[in-house]
């Protein structure tokens, strides 16, 4: 992988260091980010070789911690606990990045005014080899290039005008892996239960997603034109697309879903703010 962040400025501390914070780290380590410039703050994860780790920002800050980035990366519920020791210690010269579903670019500058910019991304879990997508939105004297290159060696970066749209762009492609694995878990299942081995039947699903998603990635065509060309008038395919087609059910379906996923991280951000 190139060395895109050899040279990389500054300290980064990274408050939860879980599945997804976790997956950022691994990419921009690979991307040569030098674990010396890194510290983690979890109770709970376990160290990584070469990166300082402390159980809680007092001990961070007890070790003479300082940083010009830092990134939240606990869970939404848990930042009432953790802004109260972190705010003093993120000045004018931080930028304060938020991967936390839910919370608002105007909630952190509430919690965090004095931030040289605070930094709303909405990554997911297809970083972990590259492929991911990163929404951005910040407020501030961001320092759009750094942010920039911490994004690119996670995946697609899509830089957003402001953060009204992402609640729905967290549900779509922060939670959206979920949904495309319970899809091919619930395709898997419906192959075994019509008489594929549980294997056969998994493999036979994962390929099959894989291999239309790069189809439709490389082609440039619409998933409705490329459906077209795998339908046979009056054949197969087209007598499973019209049970899947019956009275819009799945569009009907899938807009349950990321209504549902969307309106929680409204909820989320109550909690963090406490009025939840
Ligand atoms: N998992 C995903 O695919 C995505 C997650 N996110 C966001 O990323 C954040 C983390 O989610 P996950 O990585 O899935 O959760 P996780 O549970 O894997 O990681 C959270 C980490 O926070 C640590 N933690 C708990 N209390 C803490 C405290 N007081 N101070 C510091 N660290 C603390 C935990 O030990 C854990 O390692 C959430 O805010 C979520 O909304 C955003 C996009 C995608
Ligand atoms: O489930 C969650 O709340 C987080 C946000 C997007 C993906 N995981």
């Amino acid at each position: 992988m190139t060395k895109t962040l050899g040279k990389f400025a500054g300290r980064m501390l990274l408050v939860g260091c879980g599945n997804m914070a976790g997956a950022m780290l691994d990419r921009w380590l690979a991307a040569g980010l030098d674990p010396a410039q890194v510290a983690i703050v979890d109770p709970f994860a376990a160290p990584r070789e070469g990166i300082a780790h402390f159980a809680s920002l007092a001990d961070w800050s007890a070790a003479d911690g300082t940083a010009e980035w830092v990134m939240l990366g606990m869970k939404p519920q848990q930042l009432g606990e953790v802004a109260g020791d972190l705010a003093p210690v993120v000045q004018g010269d931080t930028h304060l990045l938020s991967i936390l579903a839910g919370v608002s670019l105007a909630d952190l500058a509430a919690r965090f005014p004095a931030a040289k910019a605070q930094v709303r991304i909405l990554p997911n879990l297809a970083a972990r080899i590259g492929a991911g997508v990163s929404a951005v939105a910040s407020l501030g004297e961001v320092d759009e290039a750094a942010v920039t290159a911490l994004l690119k060696p996670l995946g697609t970066v899509v830089a957003l005008a402001d953060d009204s749209t992402m609640d729905l762009v967290t549900a779509f492609t922060g939670s959206g892996p979920a949904f495309v694995f319970r899809l091919i878990e619930s395709y898997a299942a419906a192959g075994e239960r019509l008489g594929l081995s549980a294997d056969d039947s998994l493999r036979l699903a994962t390929a099959t997603f894989g291999g239309a998603t790069a189809l439709l990635e490389s082609s440039g065509e619409k998933p409705g034109a490329l459906a077209a060309q795998v339908a046979s008038k009056g054949g197969t395919t087209q007598a499973g697309l019209d049970v899947l087609d019956e009275g819009g059910q799945l569009v009907a379906l899938m807009t349950n879903v990321l209504r549902a996923a969307r309106d929680r991280g409204r909820e989320l951000a109550d909690i963090a703010r406490g009025d939840g």
